[in-house]
């Protein structure tokens, strides 16, 4: 890092700096969290609860073979998500750490940026302390454990996925210098959140938004409707997201080591530069023909009735 700041601690002083009505989110620390964000402890799950996650465990598994990643699926089965009821993040974390060097560490909830930058800075992955209710099963805004857990810790096992994370985490100082938060919150969300990979003519994903819910991970393949694009950084970093409802619009990675060289391998700085501040984002159902064609197979990137270059909603 040439910016100064450490990853061993979050410089509180120091961030965030610019503009604070884009990162400085109003969030109430409760008593009795420390300045990490981290719960003093991994709650206590009831029986009930423990049988939310095995049924959400279980519709999940019955979808994601042939669509899920196949590093997802050998995560799951590294790190035993199956073996019943919340896992126990100290086990997880014993058994991650053995792999990638990756611990997990229960939060109450959606942590201030520069907290969640500085945790996947030094390999830790925040995650809710919390399950979701019966009433909330199919979908749920906040981030739970289930979402956390199963939706993003499989990932952690796979090396060059588990690189990118940690980069992404040392990544947030630099764009939250330029004011460019939103801009790299888009990258999370198409790839950490949203991803989808090719697996030699297979199109799979890798995100965890949608391999923790049961409609987008049917949704995102199918033949019709969605758009499908190859990830371009540039691109994407102008695109807008929405984050209650299906996506419109998912970019394509034809590796991690692809989606390592886009990003952490180049210099974002003249990316940053050159959003002025208050550009607009792009609509995300408006894709443009050159994007579906330039690099893929076609028979993977044919449009959907819906967004088909149709002008901003
Ligand atoms: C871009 C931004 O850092 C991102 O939305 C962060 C904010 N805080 C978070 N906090 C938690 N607990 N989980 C998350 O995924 C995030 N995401
Ligand atoms: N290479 C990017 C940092 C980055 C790493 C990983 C993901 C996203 C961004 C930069 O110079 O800012
Ligand atoms: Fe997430």
């Amino acid at each position: 890092m040439s910016d100064g700041a450490t990853l061993d601690q979050p410089d509180f002083a120091r961030l965030p700096d610019g503009d604070p009505a884009v990162y400085t989110a109003p969030l109430k620390r409760p008593d009795h969290i420390g300045e990490d964000w981290i719960e003093p402890q991994q709650r206590i799950y009831s029986s009930d609860e423990d049988a939310i996650w095995n049924d959400l465990y279980a519709r999940q598994m019955d979808l994601l073979p042939g669509r899920a990643a196949s590093a997802f699926l050998a995560g799951t089965q590294k790190l035993g998500l199956g073996r019943g009821g919340v896992p126990a993040f100290a086990r997880l974390s014993e058994e991650l750490g053995a792999l990638t060097g990756w611990s997990v560490v229960p939060v109450p909830m959606l942590i201030p940026d520069h907290v969640f930058f500085w945790h996947l800075a030094n390999r830790r992955f925040p995650a809710g302390n919390f399950i979701r209710t019966r009433e909330t099963f199919d979908y749920i805004q906040e981030p739970d454990v289930f979402h956390d857990v199963f939706g993003h810790v499989p990932m952690l096992a796979d090396p060059t996925y588990a690189d990118y994370m940690q980069e992404y985490g040392r990544a947030g100082w630099k764009a939250m210098r330029y004011n460019r938060l939103k801009a790299l919150g888009s990258l999370y969300w198409y790839t950490v959140e949203f991803g989808l990979i090719l697996e030699g003519k297979d199109l799979r994903t890798y995100g965890a938004g949608i391999l923790s819910g049961p409609a987008e991970a049917v949704f995102c393949l199918e033949a019709q409707s969605p758009n499908r694009i190859m990830l371009n950084v540039d691109r994407v970093m102008r695109t807008d997201y929405v984050i209650d409802d299906l996506q419109p619009t998912y970019f394509v990675i034809e590796s991690f080591q692809d989606l390592y060289h886009q990003t952490v391998d180049r210099d974002f700085d003249r990316l940053y530069r050159s959003l002025a501040p208050g550009f607009t984002y792009a609509n995300t159902a408006v894709i443009d023909i050159d994007d579906v064609l330039h690099r893929g197979s076609l028979e993977y990137f044919l449009r959907g009735g819906r967004g088909s270059g149709a002008s901003p909603v």
